[in-house]
Parts: structure tokens; sequence; C-alpha cells
């Protein structure tokens, strides 16, 4: 049979096609014609032309942007993983609609539309306004002793992201941000790192929010007793997702499929939801097109997930925080490639003499 998940997947993905790579040899042709030494524009070139080959044609600016921060709980961050109390999540979730973090922040200022979804945090949040209560379960499963969604959870938390950017679409959205909140999350991604690149789990585990020295050793063992249970040579994508992920993680894949099938280009924020998106690109491999790196984390397994994707990001800050933080600070740098691209002036317009060699 089937699983529940599968199916949503192959329903998900049905149109789902590459971006247009005669759009983007069209792109790269104009970007040589513009008024700068051959290739000068570095990785803003490689930006403009992959939204070029993504909607066919440079779209005008500002882009719309949205940012969707999807929290959700983890049922392993009662094994010790986190420097913070899973209430935290909780917490943190209030703060994003007071408005107070650091997404808040950052989405306000560049004008970024700011999503808060509950996918499944330990809390209720009654009918609390500006909140997206889709939650699937109050928190997942502790991985240790079980699979951290069931099949029916797992398609839920999928179709959770995958109706969001079906909307997103629907309002005319052109680059999208995935970010998260959830204590005890690195953990997951950690270990879907180590399912997916091979990588042991002493290179893929990182201090998370901060553990001391201790903690991240503990960390890491029980990284490596989660991978060795659930995640054998060869575990096929979802399935790692379900063992392994988390009900965030898997919105932000579900996400991740359904806006590269509706021609979004997808910001990927750091360390979790760069493991969401690859597990996307694993379960449908054309996604990878639409993805760009909005930074990179200080998170270890991060580096390893990006070489993975062969992707290079946009922004090296040092950040290790999440939200969609990373992701959203990359967007101007995105609109002004896309700037360059269309505004500049060509060295026939503006009369200047083209390279003699
Ligand atoms: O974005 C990152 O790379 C990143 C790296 C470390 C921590 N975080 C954030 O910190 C939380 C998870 O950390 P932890 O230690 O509880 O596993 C979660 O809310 C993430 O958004 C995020
Ligand atoms: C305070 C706090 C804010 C966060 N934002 C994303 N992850 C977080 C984790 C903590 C602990």
């Amino acid at each position: 049979m089937i699983p529940i998940s599968q199916s949503h997947i192959d329903r998900i993905v049905k149109d789902l096609t590459p971006p247009d790579e005669q759009a983007r040899t069209q792109a790269r042709a104009h970007l040589d014609t513009l008024t700068k030494p051959l290739g000068s524009l570095g990785r803003l070139e490689d930006i403009a032309a992959q939204l070029i080959a993504i909607h066919g044609a440079a779209p005008s600016l500002p882009l719309r942007k949205a940012v969707y921060t999807f929290a959700a709980d983890h049922g392993i961050a009662d094994e010790g993983v986190s420097a913070y109390p899973r209430a935290v999540t909780r917490q943190m979730v209030l703060n994003f609609l007071h408005g107070g973090a650091a997404i808040n922040v950052l989405a306000r200022l560049h004008g970024v539309a700011l999503h808060v979804v509950d996918a499944g945090v330990d809390a209720d949040f009654g009918g609390i306004p500006n909140l997206i209560h889709r939650k699937v379960r109050n928190g997942s499963r502790n991985m240790l002793h079980e699979p951290a969604m069931s099949d029916e959870e797992l398609a839920k938390a999928i179709a959770v992201g995958a109706e969001l950017a079906q909307q997103a679409s629907a309002a005319g959205m052109q680059l999208i941000a995935i970010g998260e909140m959830g204590i005890g999350n690195t953990t997951s991604a950690s270990a879907i790192t180590c399912a997916l690149t091979g990588a042991s789990a002493a290179k893929a585990t990182g201090r998370g929010t901060g553990v001391d020295h201790a903690a991240h050793a503990h960390k890491i063992h029980i990284v490596e007793r989660v991978v060795t249970k659930h995640c054998p040579e060869n575990t096929p994508p979802l399935a790692i997702l379900q063992r392994v992920g988390g009900l965030e993680i898997a919105a932000m894949t579900g996400m991740v499929l359904a806006a590269a099938t509706h021609r979004i280009t997808i910001v990927c924020d750091g360390f979790i939801s760069t493991a969401a998106a690859a597990l996307a690109a694993a379960i449908a491999p054309e996604v990878k097109g639409y993805l760009i790196a909005g930074h990179r984390s200080e998170e270890p397994g991060h580096a390893l997930l990006l070489s993975y994707l062969d992707l290079m990001p946009v922004l090296t800050l040092n950040m290790r925080l999440g939200e969609g933080t990373g992701a959203v600070l990359a967007m101007p740098v995105i609109e002004s490639a896309l700037a360059l691209y269309s505004r500049m002036a060509t060295f026939a317009s503006a009369n200047i003499s083209e390279a003699s060699q």
C-alpha cells in the first residue's frame, strides 16, 4: 500500500518542472551586454539568471515577498539536547505575534509579509489572532523511542506547507522564505543531515541554541542512536522525514515542494529549513532549481547540507538564530541582482567600448 504521505506528495509535485534553461541562457547573454567587466557582478549574476529562469522574464520590482515561520515542538527535547526549555517554542510564538522577535524587525524593515504558523506547538493558543492555526499534534514523538510522526501526521504536516504555498501563489508571491522555531529541532536537522549525506553524528551535530561541552557530547550520542535506529543506508527521504523529522520540518518540506511547483523562488534560512529543503530535493530533484540559500549558519551540519544541495549561501554572518532571519536578510540582495539586470545601461546604449580580448 502507498503511504498516505507519498500519495500527497505525488499530487503536490504532479506539475513540477525545472526552471527554463533557455531563459537562463538569454539572461546570461543580456548580463554580458551591461556596462561592467564581464562577470564582475559575481554571484549577483547567477541570482538574476536563476530568477529569470524561474519566471521566464525579469519580474518587476519590488518583488512580492513573504516569510513563513513554522513552529513546532519536539519529543526529543525531553532528552536534554537543547540549552532552553521547550516552553520557549510557545513563548517565542507569542513574541512573533506581538512583533518583538528578530524576524518581525527584519520582515518589517524589508517589506516582507510575515506569516507565523503553528504546525505542532505543545500549547493551546485558543483562537489567538494572526496565528495560522494548523496544529497537527502537540509536538512530535520522541524519536529515540519511536518515529517522530505517524504516516498520517506526516501527511497532514506536509499538507500544511503545501496549502500555504498554494495560497502564496494565488496571492501572487514571487519570493518566499522558509523559517522555523522549535526547541530541539537542531537534533532533528542533524539526524536528517546524517541520513542524507552519510556524515557522522559528530560532524553533523552542533551546539544549537548553545549547549555546553558535556551536553554537546550527549547530543551527538543521541543523534547517533536515533540515526542507527531509524535510518539505515538508503532510507527513502520521506521515511527519514517521518522518523527523525518534525512537524515544522515536514511543513517546510511541503511548502518547498508546492512552491517550486508554482514556480516561486524559495529562500532557505539556516540549518533546519535547509534540512527540510534538502529532503524536498531528495524527494523531487527538480526542486533544486528554485532554491536560494539565504545564508550559512554557524551550525556545522549546515555546510554539509549546502554542499549536498550544491548551493552557495548569499550571506555569511555567523548567525544561528532561525525564524527565517537569514533568508529575509538575503532578500534585498536578491532584489538588487534583479534591479541591476533590468536597470543598468548596456555598452551599446551608453556608448562604451567592450573588452578588447
Ligand atoms: O537557523 C539555524 O541554523 C539555527 C541554528 C541553531 C538554532 N536555531 C534555532 O534554535 C532552536 C533549535 O535549537 P535547539 O538547541 O533547541 O535544537 C530553533 O528554534 C531554531 O530556530 C537555528
Ligand atoms: C529565545 C530564542 C529565540 C529563538 N528563535 C529561534 N529559535 C530560538 C530559540 C530561543 C531560545
